[in-house]
């Protein structure tokens, strides 16, 4: 059987101190990257809303716009910053995600950009699942209040390794986005995202081990580093799990980066251990992979 990962290589998530400056984000994010590239990574990721703060209050403010493709450098800084720096470090960069304004229907997302080392674009993901939440005395949020949802499960094929998926933050709740990816070969789950003080403790390393573990894949979660000045108070955290729901590097709430290989090979192995692949029984249940399925917006 052809190996899902074809080639071993470094994953690097960066916990990025993100604040209200835009430019200043980029640069650092330009920093931390050539720090995550010298020590080897080649799939580097940043966190969602990396480059501005986090909340609905600031995603029109902050908003880039990408369509229609390639915007220029006034629509959108952040594209031809990761670009540039995609190809500067030769290293694919998963650039969190960002607020995006679609100029002709004015509607607003939170949007992840995907670049090769080329400086190429791969893939867009457009947060499916939005982001509305209400604990009494805890914490509400709706992101719906000003963001439209994405339409689209987002598998990007990294040539020379093979295929990741990327989806943002709330999008790890829905198993199904995770299964389909993974049923259609990738490698990797890739969530930039920011869970908060309530929900972080209680489910975002569960969240991370339970995609890994029924899909027997890599995951990899990215936050923003946690900020008690600001409104929103990421949890942290990032960590990069194995496809035997062990993690293999998390960070605490602080900047840093966390730097792990994947193993070629490994998948595989953690298959034949325990083999769900051939024991799924689609004469019980369907293959979710399978019908519809959005791959295209
Ligand atoms: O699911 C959660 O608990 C947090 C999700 C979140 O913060 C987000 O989608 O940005």
């Amino acid at each position: 059987m052809a190996q899902l990962l074809k080639k071993s290589v470094k994953l690097a998530l960066i916990q990025l101190a993100c604040t209200a400056d835009k430019a200043h984000n980029l640069k650092h994010a330009r920093s931390k990257v050539l720090e995550a590239t010298k020590a080897g990574a080649k799939i580097v990721v940043l966190p969602e809303c990396f480059n501005s703060p986090y909340g609905t209050k600031y995603f029109p403010q902050y908003a880039e716009t990408l369509l229609p493709s390639p915007p220029s450098e006034k629509q959108s800084p952040t594209f031809h910053a990761l670009s540039n720096l995609a190809k500067e470090t030769n290293a694919y960069i998963i650039g969190g995600s960002i607020p995006e304004l679609e100029e002709k229907t004015k509607k607003l997302y939170n949007t992840s950009l995907t670049f090769s080392p080329s400086g190429d674009l791969l893939a867009t993901h457009r947060k499916v699942h939005l982001f509305d939440i209400d604990i009494p005395g805890k914490i509400t949020f709706r992101e719906s209040d000003v963001l439209s949802p994405g339409n689209k499960i987002t598998l990007i094929d990294l040539p020379g390794y093979g295929k990741i998926a990327v989806a943002i933050c709330y999008d790890i709740r829905f198993p199904e986005l995770a299964t389909i990816a993974a049923r259609k070969g990738a490698f990797l789950l890739l969530y930039p995202g920011a869970f908060n003080l309530t929900t972080g403790a209680l489910h975002w390393e569960l969240q991370a081990r339970a995609r890994a573990m029924d899909n027997q894949v890599y995951v990899g979660l990215c936050s923003p580093a946690r900020d008690m000045e600001a409104d929103y108070n990421a949890w942290g955290h990032s960590m990069v799990v194995d496809p035997n729901a062990e993690v293999l590097g998390q960070l605490d709430e602080k900047e840093g980066i966390v730097i792990k290989e994947l193993v070629a090979g490994r998948i595989e192995e953690v298959r034949k251990g325990i083999p769900l692949y051939t024991q799924r029984r689609f004469d019980v249940y369907p293959d979710i992979s399978e019908g519809k399925v959005r791959f295209e917006e």
